[in-house]
């Protein structure tokens, strides 16, 4: 999977621009300010519907503008999204209205890495969770509904736990959230098996110095059933108005010399972890689906001595996967074989294709 080309309108500070990319490397260039990010979080929109860096569409808008477009042609399907300040969404394939974002994101699987992605680590586990159901909704395709109807269903009882005084109201509910429960936990731990091998090579490679250990809680500890605990800790969760069990707690723990990752690592290797982490991911996909993951990594440089910027440089080129990567300067990305790539230099927000690299031999 790649992109062939990229279109934006009134996209932060780029109010227009046309690129034909690079099947492989895409290098974007520009001083700080002038809208590198931004190509990065408009493809992310694609994919996921949102930026990394802003919950409010309406800052990412054009000051002034009232919407903002992405579209991108992919090898089969020309995709597209427009997101208006009132907080609407229209979403288009082929030109063709559609209305869930799923449906992009099966077509576009991305990976991001970039300086506020390091909470994947050391921020609550709702990251970690938003990792691990992007790799199972990527793999594993009864996923997707299983978890949306047991978020409704988790609604629809944090709701009840407010009304009523009698566990008898809510055992009707909670024989079905099990169900889901259930099988999202089974999907999320199948999953965690099989990138477990491939996280720990690359975690080797990139920090040998120490042995890592990954593992999976599920939102519940196994001594229970789940239905126990639903039933057991109904008063409690009735006083706190939530509920305090279930797959919507999971959470991967990774610790390294037997320590949590955040207590030991450093910031350049945290870096090199959570790339560890997106590439085990991408790759797995790839194995799954035979689509290859897009790479999107901003500040490539950024905390990493000239040894690393190689190592990762080096693995992100290795499989052939598009790769979009941002960077003050060129001298930037030693690590990278430029041959035969695409760059782009980025100037308040005017996007020029100012170099695409012979390749020789
Ligand atoms: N809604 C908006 N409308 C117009 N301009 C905006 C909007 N939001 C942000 N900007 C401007 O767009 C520019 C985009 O910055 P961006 O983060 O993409 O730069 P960058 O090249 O990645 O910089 P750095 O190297 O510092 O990370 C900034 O100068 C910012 O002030």
């Amino acid at each position: 999977m790649h992109i062939q080309s990229l279109g934006l309108q009134h996209f932060r500070n780029i109010e227009a621009a046309s690129l034909s990319l690079n099947p492989q490397l895409n290098v974007i260039l520009g001083n700080n300010g002038s809208g590198k990010t931004s190509v990065l979080e408009a493809i992310y929109y694609l994919g996921f519907g949102r930026s990394f860096r802003s919950n409010r569409p309406s800052k990412v808008i054009t000051y002034q503008k009232d919407s903002f477009v992405v579209f991108a042609q992919l090898e089969q399907h020309k995709i597209g999204l427009q997101k208006f300040k009132s907080g609407d969404t229209a979403l288009r394939i082929n030109k063709e209205n559609v209305r869930s974002q799923a449906v992009l994101a099966s077509l576009l699987p991305l990976q991001i890495l970039h300086p506020e992605g390091y909470a994947l680590v050391d921020g609550s586990p709702k990251y970690r969770r938003a990792y691990l159901d992007w790799g199972v909704f990527h793999v594993e395709h009864q996923f997707h509904g299983a978890w949306q109807n047991y978020k409704r269903l988790l609604k629809q009882r944090n709701a009840l736990l407010k009304q009523t005084k009698s566990y008898q109201d809510l055992s009707y509910w909670d024989k079905q959230l099990v169900e889901l429960a259930e099988l999202v936990s089974q999907l999320r731990a199948k999953y965690v098996d099989s990138i477990s091998q491939s996280l720990s090579q690359l975690v080797s490679e990139f920090l040998p110095e120490y042995s890592f250990e990954l593992s999976f809680f599920k939102g519940w500890d196994d001594k229970n059933s789940l239905s126990e605990l639903l039933s057991t800790s109904f008063s409690r969760d009735r006083l706190m108005g939530f509920t305090q069990y279930g797959p919507h707690k999971a959470d991967l723990k990774f610790k390294f010399n037997g320590v949590n990752a955040v207590d030991l690592i450093s910031r350049g290797q945290l870096k090199l972890f959570v790339c560890a982490l997106i590439l085990a991911q991408g790759q797995h996909a790839e194995q799954v689906s035979g689509n290859k993951t897009i790479y999107l990594i901003d500040d490539f440089a950024a905390e990493l001595d000239s040894a690393k910027r190689r190592l990762l440089a080096e693995c992100l080129q290795r499989n052939g996967s598009q790769v979009f990567v941002s960077a003050i300067e060129e001298q930037m990305l030693d690590g990278f074989d430029l041959e035969g790539c695409t760059m782009f230099h980025v100037e308040h927000g005017v996007i020029n294709d100012y170099k695409t690299r012979v390749k020789h031999g």
